[in-house]
């Protein structure tokens, strides 16, 4: 016997049925009928309703009236068919529940609902309240409201950086989160922030700025400032706009993300003088997760003892990582010279001398998984959310707004095509719209490569990939050349989708992305600093109701269909079959130098196997 029994009208039960005919239970029913017994309101089908006309009193039991034979047999399943429903929505039901059912089929029947299994109430999942409260930001980029100058308080030489770099008005993130980070002497503990708002509204700028000011009044280096991203390119980028804005200040900012050698980064770290004592050489740290860990588990005098900022961009992608259990990494590291942790508002909190430690969270589709946000141990954090009014509007109290807001300068298409048309779809919306800058996302790294040859072999477009296959120089290489111009459309793995600031035209969906933020960062890799921007998702027929899910996730109804007819592909035809040879060729060749290549590394590693064993037995 399984572990639940489930409380069908079987099997014991249908042999006990079996041993009468249909025609008792329809006389028994009839019977019961006469009687006027009693049954629950719940379970009376609406067609058996008491005859009772409109108006007059209504009985509280509801009776079962005289019925024809056929009415019986109908009231008999309709009860066993609402029997199951219940069993399905209740999976566990006990043993012992069976068994009284089969005891009270007698007199009551169990069919009409006598015996009500006890459904489960859904548990309503209820968010801790400031996730709740946020303070809530425009997501209207070309509102002019605040010049750069407008910030008291804000260094002469940020703004004239930000002016060199044609940047005159704070967007609304900027607005909000640069005053209340740049309130360093206040004499309170400050409180945790977590930023969500759209891709491309700036905040990279809300917490770069804060930074390079406060920092800039230290004259002594310690690590101060840490700034974690998900990947090796979004820790390249932060890293550059840093080096911009830490440009006239004393302000020095390291990249420690596996890109040069590890001992390349330790030296850009940390210097031991003549006494062998070694200090810090910067006040903001740039790192992957990976490599950090491994500098603080290796690396003498990276010190994070004096850490007043830890912030987190993609915070949600950040928090999936959880391999190298950075964040403990990083808590011990901080904590280890024995400095007071706050994690209530007590009085002994409020007597602490050190500068408490402040967690700063960025993301545009920031989680509200209480459980995940909980591992991070905030401090009374507050929340900022970008969202529109309607979001305001509609969403209930218990709910976190704003947690997907696409940017407001983007159009949204779909189009369905042919799985087999695809590529042309795509090399046909580029060059019908004219676009000189798309970003194509694909799910696999495989399926990237094989696009990105077969649009190259089409001849008309100039394509390049970006996937976790090349390496961190060649990404580096690649994006430059896209940047550039010199690479027309780029076709990237979802790995890419995050963060990154190409300044795109549009975005090409190639396969419909499975999960609703993939969506929002595909999406937002246009449209962003208020630039228009497009994106076109492409699907197949059978994919339409999914994506209609997805675009209810996101609670986007401004998605608008376009039609590619297949005679507008025709031109195309010869080009295409003799490019899908072409591809065809091409990558049978990469396989096979590929095979003879880890043959080669196999023989190699052979060879020096046995020249070690050579080379110890002539020793011994
Ligand atoms: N106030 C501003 N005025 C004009 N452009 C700005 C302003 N602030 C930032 N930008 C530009 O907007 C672009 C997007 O900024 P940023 O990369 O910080 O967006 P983001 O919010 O971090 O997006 P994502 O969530 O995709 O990472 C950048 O090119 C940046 O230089």
């Amino acid at each position: 016997m399984g572990l639940f029994t489930v409380n069908r009208f079987r099997p014991s039960v249908e042999s006990n049925v079996a041993k009468e005919d249909k025609k008792d239970i329809i006389d028994q029913l009839k019977r019961k009928a006469a009687l006027k017994l009693p049954v629950s309101d719940e379970k009376e089908p609406k067609e058996y309703m008491s005859s009772k006309k409109d108006g007059e009193p209504k009985d509280e039991k509801i009776l079962v009236p005289e019925l024809d034979e056929e009415g019986l047999e109908k009231l008999a399943k309709t009860a066993e068919d609402e029997n199951d429903d219940e069993v399905s929505a209740n999976e566990a039901v006990v043993e012992e529940d069976f068994e009284l059912q089969v005891q009270d089929l007698e007199p009551a029947f169990t069919l009409l609902g006598e015996v009500a299994t006890k459904k489960q109430k859904p548990v309503k999942r209820v968010l801790p309240y400031w996730l709740t409260r946020p303070s809530v930001i425009s997501s209207n980029l070309l509102n002019k409201d605040l010049p750069v100058e407008s910030i008291p308080g804000l260094n002469k030489i940020i703004v004239s950086n930000l002016k060199k770099n044609g940047i005159n008005y704070f967007f609304p993130v900027q607005q909000h989160v640069i005053p209340r980070l740049l309130d360093y002497d206040s004499p309170f503990i400050p409180n945790d922030l977590c930023v969500s708002a759209p891709t491309g509204s700036g905040k990279t700028l809300a917490f770069v700025l804060p930074m390079v000011q406060n920092l800039s009044h230290f004259n002594v280096k310690r690590v101060r400032a840490l700034v974690i991203l998900p990947v090796h390119d979004l820790a390249v980028q932060v890293y550059k706009v840093f080096s911009h804005y830490v440009d006239g200040s004393n302000v020095k900012v390291a990249l420690i993300s596996g890109y040069t050698s590890f001992m390349a980064e330790r030296e850009s770290l940390v210097r031991e003088n003549k006494l062998g004592q070694t200090y810090s050489l910067v006040d903001v740290v740039v790192a992957t997760p990976g490599r950090l860990v491994d500098h603080i588990e290796k690396t003498v005098g990276f010190d994070l003892t004096d850490l007043r900022y830890l912030i987190i961009d993609e915070a949600d992608r950040i928090l999936e990582e959880t391999h190298s259990d950075w964040l403990t990494h990083i808590e011990s590291a901080v904590y280890k010279k024995g400095r007071t942790k706050i994690q209530a508002l007590t009085i002994k909190a409020m007597q602490c001398i050190n500068p408490p430690l402040q967690k700063l969270l960025f993301s545009a589709t920031l989680t509200s998984n209480p459980e995940k946000l909980k591992a991070l141990k905030l401090f009374q954090p507050e929340l900022y959310t970008s969202v529109t009014t309607t979001q305001v509007d509609n969403e209930p109290d218990d709910k976190f707004i704003g947690r997907y807001t696409t940017p407001e300068e983007l159009t949204e298409y779909y189009c369905v095509s042919d799985s087999t048309l695809k590529p042309l779809v795509v090399q046909h919306l580029v060059l019908t719209n004219g676009w000189k800058s798309v970003l194509c996302f694909h799910s696999s790294r495989v399926s990237t490569h094989r696009l990105s040859v077969l649009l190259n072999s089409l001849g008309r477009l100039k394509a390049g990939e970006l996937s976790a296959d090349l390496s961190k120089q060649d990404r580096v290489k690649m994006i430059e050349e896209f940047k550039s111009g010199k690479i027309q459309i780029l076709v990237s793995t979802d790995a890419m989708a995050r963060g990154m600031d190409l300044g795109v035209e549009a975005v090409i969906s190639y396969d419909p992305p499975l999960f609703p933020k993939n969506y929002i960062h595909r999406v937002g890799r246009t449209a962003r600093a208020g630039k228009p921007g497009t994106a076109v998702t492409i699907l197949l027929e059978n994919q339409l109701s999914s994506f209609e899910t997805l675009m209810a996730a996101v609670k986007n109804t401004n998605v608008l269909q376009v039609h590619i007819e297949q005679n507008e592909l025709f031109p195309y035809e010869e080009e295409f079959k003799t490019a899908l040879e072409e591809v065809r060729n091409q990558l049978t060749e990469e396989e096979e130098s590929k095979k003879k290549s880890i043959l080669m590394k196999r023989k190699g590693s052979k060879q020096h196997d046995n020249m070690s064993k050579f080379k110890k037995r002539k020793v011994s």
